[in-house]
């Protein structure tokens, strides 16, 4: 579904500034099957938020390659760009930010299928975004609330059903559960797996809460400093890590690492 080879992504540098660009992304590699959830894990700064813009195109890379469904989304061209748009989708740890405070979170949701031109009919349209909030099991008399009307995991269920709406081959979730309590927490991560079942979509995951990888992630890959330091099935990162770094991150989840 998804293979990334030695990707890099530099920030400044350049003629005007003599200091060598940053490389907050270097040489990074992985692949994620579809229908499977690879996380990228790692302290602050480390490069996770960097790779996965890279990968949805929203960051240019400086280096390598990013192949999504067997093509360089590097070199894609207009059409094939938008397409793209639609395909990627992302999920942040605010939905505040992806969600117009004016708007009903049913016009949120018909918002992305205007903007593709997908439905025929706005009643379409408004039928298909119905459809999505309560597929996220956000009840129908709530679909015409505003997001502050809402509790934050009823906003994060919004901003998931405006995601999938457009029927999207990849997912990335950026601390999408991190604002939320443990209990609310858990009910969207259920929602994520049922919906990964339904559909087959792929999920590159970010989280610095390591107890929430070990729950949904098939494989991790551990990033420091803009570069991979181990990677593999998550069980294995787990239960034998074999860099340090990786093991103080571990020793850091909150009950333990079998929390
Ligand atoms: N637009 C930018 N311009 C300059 N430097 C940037 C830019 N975006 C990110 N960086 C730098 O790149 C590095 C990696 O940042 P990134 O946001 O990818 O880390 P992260 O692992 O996602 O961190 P966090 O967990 O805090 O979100 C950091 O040192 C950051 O300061």
């Amino acid at each position: 579904m998804l293979a990334v080879r030695d990707l890099a992504v530099t920030f400044g540098g350049g003629l005007l500034n003599r200091r060598a660009p940053f490389r907050a992304v270097d040489g990074v590699s992985f692949e994620i099957p579809r229908g499977t959830t690879h996380a990228l894990v790692g302290e602050s700064g480390s490069g996770k938020t960097t790779t996965a813009r890279a990968v949805a195109a929203f960051q240019a890379a400086a280096e390598g390659s990013i192949t999504l469904l067997g093509r360089d989304v590097r070199t894609l061209g207009a059409g094939a760009r938008r397409e793209l748009r639609r395909n990627v989708q992302l999920v942040y740890q605010n939905p505040f930010g992806s969600l117009d405070p004016r708007r009903t979170v049913l016009d949120s949701v018909v918002e992305p299928l205007t903007n593709f031109g997908l439905e025929a009919s706005p009643s379409a349209r408004r039928e298909h975004a119905a459809a999505a909030l309560t597929r996220v099991s956000l009840p129908a008399e709530l679909h015409q609330r505003r997001p502050r009307e809402l509790s934050g995991g009823q906003r994060q269920r919004v901003a998931i059903a405006r995601a999938i709406v457009l029927h999207p081959e990849l997912l990335i979730l950026d601390e999408a559960t991190s604002a939320l309590d443990v209990t609310v927490q858990a009910s969207i991560l259920r929602l994520l797996d049922d919906l990964q079942r339904e559909r087959g979509m792929t999920y590159l995951v970010i989280s610095h809460d390591l107890a929430v990888v070990r729950q949904i992630a098939d494989t991790v890959t551990v990033l420091r400093q803009g570069r991979a330091v181990e990677q593999g099935a998550t069980a294995a990162i787990f239960d034998s890590p074999q860099h340090d770094y990786t093991r103080d991150l571990i020793a850091a989840i909150p009950g333990g690492a079998h929390a």
